[in-house]
């Protein structure tokens, strides 16, 4: 799929500004805070909204206003939107038949999906009844039922449990590795990172970076990790931290107990953790990252 030079206002906001992008076969994660303008991208990408100015293609053709292409293509959007009243099976069997599959072509198409998302066993039960992850599944199966080339999942794994999780992620990486196109949109790094290492971040509507998560992560690395431990013995433990070089500051100065340590190699440095809460004299009471979100690695890039 291709974005040129794509702006969308929504009056006097902009959703996606100067856009421009070029996304082949394989999986391809769209990571952005909220406000980002994925939902925009999204939409704009599976013809749900018409570009305020450039131009979109998707397989070729533009995607606005065009029935024949929807049928090449399959949306998993992040609300639910179902008929909660019929069973999973006469719901996707509905969606197969507006996407054009004739009554065996969908029959046989909707037992398929249901394999793949593994909801045979629900599948004779209504809608309304289903947890958050039967949902989820099912939703995927209605973008799946048409066997279509593009995928776009919005938010996939909202409201997942992990054995659910690490089942669509496997899924999505095989449809992936098939040559569908497919992206992923989330606003959690560590999630996209276990579909894909291809990556578009987005921030207020731009384009802030593309390409292999490594890459990415380089660019973050630049910038020391932030590191906030909380002990009794704050300034002892502090005394131990900075013998090493990889440490380069340390800050008191959130008061209540907690220091922020700065490293430039945060695995050596998680690494000697244990060890280190071991010792006795420098009880270890809280560790967490202060960086490893996606706000952050924003914060970074935007601002280098
Ligand atoms: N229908 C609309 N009317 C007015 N403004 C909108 C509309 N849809 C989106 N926006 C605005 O466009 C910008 C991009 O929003 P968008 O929903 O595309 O971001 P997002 O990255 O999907 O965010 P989220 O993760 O919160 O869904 C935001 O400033 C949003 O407020």
């Amino acid at each position: 799929m291709a974005f040129h030079s794509v702006s969308k206002w929504y009056g006097p906001v902009i959703g996606v500004n100067n856009f421009s992008i070029r996304i082949g076969p394989g999986v391809t994660g769209l990571l952005g805070p909220n406000g980002a303008g994925k939902s925009t991208f999204l939409q704009l990408a599976t013809g749900q909204l018409q570009p305020s100015q450039g131009e979109v293609r998707v397989l070729g053709h533009r995607p606005w206003n065009n029935a024949a292409l929807n049928r090449l293509i399959g949306l998993c959007p992040e609300q639910d939107a179902f008929f909660e009243w019929m069973s999973g099976r006469e719901f996707l069997r509905s969606c197969a038949l507006m996407a054009g599959l004739g009554r065996r072509g969908a029959r046989d198409a909707v037992d398929r999906v249901l394999e793949t998302v593994r909801m045979t066993e629900h599948a004779h039960r209504a809608v309304r009844g289903y947890s958050k992850g039967m949902r989820q599944r099912t939703k995927l199966a209605q973008a799946l039922v048409h066997d279509p080339r593009v995928l776009f999942l919005d938010e996939p794994l909202t409201g997942t449990d992990p054995v659910a999780r690490h089942e669509l992620v496997e899924l999505v990486a095989r449809l992936g590795r098939e040559g569908r196109t497919i992206v992923v949109s989330s606003h959690v790094l560590q999630e996209v990172q276990g579909f894909t290492r291809q990556i578009v971040l987005m921030n207020r509507g731009r384009l802030v970076a593309y390409g292999d998560v490594r890459q990415i992560r380089d660019l973050i690395d630049a910038h020391p990790h932030r590191i906030v431990l909380r002990s009794p013995e704050p300034r002892a433990l502090a005394a131990k931290l900075v013998r090493h070089d990889d440490v380069v500051g340390v800050d008191f100065q959130r008061g209540d107990g907690a220091i922020v340590v700065e490293t430039r190699t945060p695995d050596a440095f998680y690494g000697r953790l244990p060890a280190l809460a071991l010792e006795g004299d420098t009880p270890i009471t809280e560790v967490y990252s202060d960086d490893d979100n996606l706000e952050a690695v924003f914060k970074y890039l935007v601002t280098s």
